[in-house]
């Protein structure tokens, strides 16, 4: 049981970063998951082959789930981690890395409600760890070593690019690469209902908006790539996309964006003072 991963919690995050390991090679055997209802531990269950577990049908499920587990990747939402800290307390190995995924909750809400000297590595995913292209930031807590750290790089380095950073920085990140897939997919929502406004059928402009992301995005995945070099490359001076741009510059869109990214690292420091 040395290398068992207890997912608790396995919801949009827990689930994307499940199926992103298992994808590159983890061990089906080796996981874990507890979830609340017993029909989605059934679709877990069924997708995956892993074990998969309802507090809803025992309510010692957590507790099963990280008992001789090496890492325990906490993925309830923030308000009920404390709560599953505290459950769990008792049944963790001492040695067991205890990683959380959960925004605004800080490494010191944490440690307060696992057991003294227990390792805490704060993390801060996004979605698309589910295919291999997720990024994930780290931040060791107070019993977390090198070694204890360098072990979850090591594993989230399997679905993605992973970052080391100051706890202070997990706000900034969570704003912008952990919200961040919702804004691009909000970008292609209002992409596509420009294309319906300008009279296409919402179905093509649905196919259009998607491809253009993925497309973009492909372009942007090239190593060296540079936004700015590949936006100037669609840019032909005093053609249409220039018409677009000044408008996008005119109606302020660089700075709504940093006001959302600014909001959502406001509220993400709101619910750490609402969970003291
Ligand atoms: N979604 C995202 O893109 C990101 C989310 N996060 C963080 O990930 C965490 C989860 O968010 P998200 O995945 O979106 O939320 P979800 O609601 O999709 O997932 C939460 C999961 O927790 C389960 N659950 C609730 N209570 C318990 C319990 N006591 N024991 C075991 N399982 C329980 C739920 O079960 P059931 O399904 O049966 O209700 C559900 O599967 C949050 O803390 C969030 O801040 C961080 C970065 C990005
Ligand atoms: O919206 C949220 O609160 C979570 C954290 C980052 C992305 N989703």
């Amino acid at each position: 049981m040395t290398n068992h991963i207890a997912f608790l919690g396995t919801g949009s995050m827990n689930e994307a970063i499940m199926a992103g390991l298992l994808a590159a090679g983890f061990p089906k055997s080796d996981v874990t998951a507890t979830v609340r209802r017993g029909e989605r531990a059934a679709e877990l269950a069924q997708r995956y082959g892993v074990t998969a577990m309802a507090t809803a049908e025992d309510d010692d499920v957590n507790a099963q789930a990280v008992r001789g587990a090496s890492v325990v990747v906490l993925g309830v939402k923030p308000v009920g981690i404390a709560d599953v800290a505290r459950e769990i307390a008792s049944a963790l190995r001492p040695d067991a890395i205890v990683v959380s995924v959960a925004a605004a909750v800080s490494i010191a809400q944490l440690e307060k409600a696992l057991p003294a000297g227990q390792p805490v590595v704060r993390t801060m995913p996004n979605t698309p760890a589910r295919l291999g292209h997720g990024v994930v930031s780290v931040s060791g807590g107070t019993n977390a070593s090198r070694d204890h750290v360098e072990r979850v790089v090591k594993l989230f380095k399997s679905v993605g690019l992973v970052v080391e950073v100051p706890e202070d920085q997990v706000e900034a990140v969570g704003a912008l690469s952990g919200s961040g897939p919702a804004y691009v997919f909000y970008l292609a929502e209002a992409m596509a209902k420009a294309g319906e406004s300008l009279g296409l059928d919402p179905y093509l402009a649905l196919k259009l908006a998607r491809e253009t992301v993925v497309g973009a995005a492909h372009m942007l995945a090239e190593p060296g790539a540079d936004p700015v070099a590949l936006r100037r490359a669609v840019t032909s001076p005093k053609g249409t996309t220039e018409r677009a741009i000044a408008v996008f510059e005119e109606r302020g869109l660089p700075a709504i964006i940093a006001d959302g990214a600014r909001a959502a690292a406001e509220r993400s420091r709101e619910i750490t003072r609402e969970l003291d």
